[in-house]
This record gives C-alpha cells, sequence and structure tokens, in this order.
C-alpha cells in the first residue's frame, strides 16, 4: 500500500522484520502483522468561525484486533498521515500486548494544527471526526484516548458525540476523559508516571542512586511536563525541557513546578520563564546528563545525532523516538534504553483502568490506581529486562518479541487461519 509507505511506517516495520526474524514468526503471520487489519480515511467538513468550510483529513487504524478490543489516542497535528498513524497503531499492539492488557492496537489521526483552531472550530472538528469513525469504535470495538495535540475536553466531546449517536452515556468509548464524565483519577499524570517508575527501575539496575540523577526531557506537554515533575518528586535534578520552539538549561536544577505554573498555567513560553539559559532542542539531545527523556515526536535520535548523546539512560516517552540505525550507535556506547513500548504504557495501563472502571460503574482511589500501575508497569519491566539478559539482545529487541509471541499466541489459539 503506497499511501502507508511512510518513513515512521517503514521505522515500525523494520523494528516487526528484525523481531519477527529473530522469533523465526510464522512467514503468514509476519505478513499479516507487518500491515493494519484495518484503515478508515475521512473527510472532515469543518465549518469555520469566518463562515468558511474547511475540509480536514483524518485517519482510524485498528493494527490488530487478536487479543482484545482496539485501543489507542488520536493525535491532532499538521504531519498526520496513514503511514504515521499505521505504525503507531501497530507499536499500541506490542504495548498492550507487552503490558498484558486485553487489548490490539489502534491509533487515530486528523491532520490540523490545533492550536490555530478556535475552541468552536476545534469542537466542531472533533464531533464530525468522531461521527466520521463511528462504524469502528465503541468500547466492546476500539477506544481512542489522547495523544499529540489532544486532551481530557476533546475526549468529552468524542464521548457526547457517540453517545448522541447511540442515545444514552458511554463513558467506555473514550479514556482520558475528565472525572466529571467517568475519567479516571491519575490518567492525566500517567504517562510521566509510568516513565518515572521504569527509569527508577533503571537507576536500580545500573547502581544509580536517584538523588545523583540529573534528567532532560525532550518535549513539555502532557507526558514531558508530568515525567519532570514526578522525577523531581523522587530526587531527581531535571536540568532541561523543551518545547516545539526550544528549551531552558540550568545545571543547578530547575524548579519544575513553578515552570509548570508559569509555562502550562499563565503561558510563559518556556525560554521567557526566567528559570534557566536558553538552549536549542539538538542541544538538550547532547547534554550531559544521566537520564534522556524524548517526549515529543518520532525519529529525533537518529544515525546522524546518536553519536553526541551523553546519556546513561534513554527512557523514551515519546512514541518511535529512535531509529534503528541509532539504536545501534545507543547500543554500542553503552545507552541503557528503555524502549517506548515500555517506557510510555503507563498511559494505556491507566486507560485500561479508566474503561475497566467505566464498564463496572466503580471507581478506584488515586492510590489503587498508583499501586497497580507501578506493580504492572514494574513487571513489564523486569520482564523485559530478564529476556534481554536471558537472550542476549537489546531491550528494545526484548519488548518487542515479549510483545509478538503474545499476539502470535492468541492468533495461533484463535486459529484464524484454518
Ligand atoms: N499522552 C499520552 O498519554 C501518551 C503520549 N505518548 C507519546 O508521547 C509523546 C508526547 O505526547 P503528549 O505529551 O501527549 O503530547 P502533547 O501534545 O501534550 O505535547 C507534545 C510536546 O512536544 C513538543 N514538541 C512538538 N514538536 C517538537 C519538536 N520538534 N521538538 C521538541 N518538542 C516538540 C510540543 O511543543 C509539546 O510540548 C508523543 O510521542 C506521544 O505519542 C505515549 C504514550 C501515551
Ligand atoms: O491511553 C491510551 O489508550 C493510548 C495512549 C497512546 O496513544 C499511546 O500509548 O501511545
Amino acid at each position: 500500500m503506497q499511501e502507508l509507505d511512510t518513513h515512521t511506517f517503514r521505522l515500525a516495520v523494520a523494528q516487526f522484520d528484525e523481531a519477527a526474524e529473530a522469533m523465526q514468526l510464522d512467514p503468514a503471520l509476519r505478513q499479516r502483522l507487518k500491515l493494519p487489519q484495518r484503515s478508515l480515511v475521512v473527510s472532515i467538513p469543518v465549518r469555520m468561525d469566518d463562515g468558511r468550510v474547511e475540509v480536514f483529513t483524518g485517519y482510524r487504524v485498528q493494527h490488530d484486533s487478536s487479543r482484545g478490543p482496539c485501543k489507542g489516542g488520536i493525535r491532532y497535528h499538521p504531519d498526520v498521515n496513514l503511514g504515521e498513524v499505521a505504525a503507531l497503531a501497530m507499536w499500541m499492539t506490542w504495548k498492550c500486548a507487552l503490558a498484558g492488557l486485553p487489548y490490539g492496537g489502534a491509533k487515530g489521526g486528523v491532520k490540523v494544527a490545533p492550536k490555530k483552531l478556535s475552541s468552536g472550530e476545534l469542537q466542531r472538528l472533533t464531533r464530525r471526526y468522531a461521527a466520521e469513525i463511528y462504524p469502528l469504535i465503541g468500547p466492546d470495538k476500539d477506544v481512542p484516548a489522547p495523544d499529540v495535540g489532544t486532551d481530557a475536553q476533546i475526549m468529552a466531546w468524542f464521548m457526547d458525540t457517540y453517545s448522541q449517536q447511540v442515545g444514552f452515556a458511554v463513558p467506555g468509548v473514550v479514556t482520558g476523559k475528565p472525572l466529571v464524565l467517568g475519567g479516571s483519577l491519575g490518567r492525566e499524570e500517567a504517562t510521566g508516571r509510568g516513565v518515572v517508575y521504569v527509569t527508577l527501575e533503571a537507576l536500580k539496575h545500573l547502581n544509580i542512586p536517584i538523588d545523583r540523577t540529573t534528567v532532560a526531557i525532550q518535549g513539555f506537554g502532557n507526558v514531558g511536563s508530568h515525567t519532570a515533575l514526578i522525577m523531581q518528586q523522587h530526587g531527581a535534578k531535571v536540568v532541561a525541557v523543551s518545547d516545539v520552539s526550544g528549551g531552558i538549561y540550568n545545571p543547578k536544577g530547575l524548579d519544575v513546578a513553578e515552570l509548570v505554573r508559569r509555562y502550562r498555567i499563565a503561558g510563559t513560553r518556556l525560554q521567557d520563564a526566567k528559570l534557566g539559559d536558553a538552549i536549542t532542542n539538538e542541544e538538550l539531545l547532547q547534554l550531559d546528563c544521566t537520564v534522556l527523556v524524548p517526549a515529543a515526536l518520532s525519529e529525533q535520535i537518529t544515525g546522524k545525532n546518536a553519536h553526541t548523546l551523553r546519556c546513561r539512560v534513554l527512557a523514551e516517552g515519546a512514541n518511535g523516538p529512535t531509529t534503528l540505525d541509532a539504536d545501534r550507535i545507543l547500543g554500542d556506547n553503552g545507552v541503557f534504553i528503555i524502549p517506548d513500548i515500555l517506557a510510555n504504557s503507563g498511559g494505556v495501563i491507566v486507560s485500561y483502568f479508566e474503561w475497566v472502571q467505566d464498564l463496572q460503574r466503580f471507581f478506584w482511589s488515586a492510590t489503587d490506581i498508583q499501586s497497580r500501575l507501578q506493580s504492572i508497569i514494574t513487571s513489564a519491566f523486569q520482564r523485559t529486562l530478564h529476556f534481554a539478559t536471558e537472550r542476549r539482545t537489546s531491550m528494545r529487541m526484548a519488548a518487542l518479541m515479549s510483545g509478538i509471541q503474545e499476539v502470535a499466541e492468541a492468533h495461533s489459539q484463535r486459529g484464524l487461519y484454518p
């Protein structure tokens, strides 16, 4: 399929191929899992505030549903395309399987710059997108959630549109909703919290004390800002953060809570917050630090810049931030990689908790959620580390092979190719 042939999709397939080859995966299953199970492309006409109608393109891709309903976020970004959404959907399949969640993988997206739209335009766009992908979604079929450029408000509009179609409130159709609509305590910060839990495990494994740990974070949205806050709460020193327009650096440690107040709440630019010196995103990646957390877009660490990284641990908050040639360079340089499908799985793990709570109409405490998240993600980390050590492979290949093995087993038990 030519439309799928983008660099992000090629990265996801190349990772899959390397893992499938090492596992000697059944050739028919290998062919099947290289492509999505279903892809829907939709046109989204939106009445803009100036009276014009603009037509946006949206996608929902389901990569594999052998283990349960599909699950995965919705991205609003001007570079969204079918190949990227398909790659993200494939990574969701392995991520859910690795964490042992009863889900398949999916992802959605709309090619749009959300910050350029008014709140009314964003609501109309979201409602029309939800209506167009309605045939694919539902609590037993496919359950979206937030990703880049989307948030709890967008999930609320999405849930409302779906509920209007069926005639009653269906909280379980999306996760990452506001609490009042059946959202879960702890979902907002779950991905960042999960990044911190697996990083703590990696530091323990490497014998690095948390109070001697410095952290640099690329991306200061949902994942990046919560990772920064929770890292600091655990005693690490966060020395640099960035967003699309650049970053700030303070070797003594940033006051993250104050930064969040000025940046996320008051809307001050990072560089204008006066809490550190301005640096570029490229400089941030090259900082001498214990832990580097890419928490923005994919393919930020490539064959071109991997040799300049000076971190000891790379904790991938973003999906697909590292290319395969970069992986090899980082491996040779002794960087311990916590791969995306493990490092950022805290989001979908707490989304799973939200869905379960919605289906049961019974809600859990924040303490329950944190301890269950920590238990699931820590055990996934330890299993991956054990697999990597035993099979003498990288953490990325260990995570992929474990996830793919679960999916292969589901296909085999279901007898999908009689
Ligand atoms: N939100 C979630 O629960 C989950 C998100 N992820 C992944 O984490 C990453 C970030 O997602 P969110 O924080 O939700 O998105 P977000 O939209 O809240 O934040 C994205 C951040 O990245 C920054 N950014 C964008 N382009 C950049 C660039 N070229 N260089 C540096 N910074 C850049 C933006 O300015 C913003 O600070 C994505 O890769 C996403 O797929 C993964 C698992 C769950
Ligand atoms: O919370 C979810 O269901 C999915 C989050 C997501 O899109 C991701 O893990 O990349």
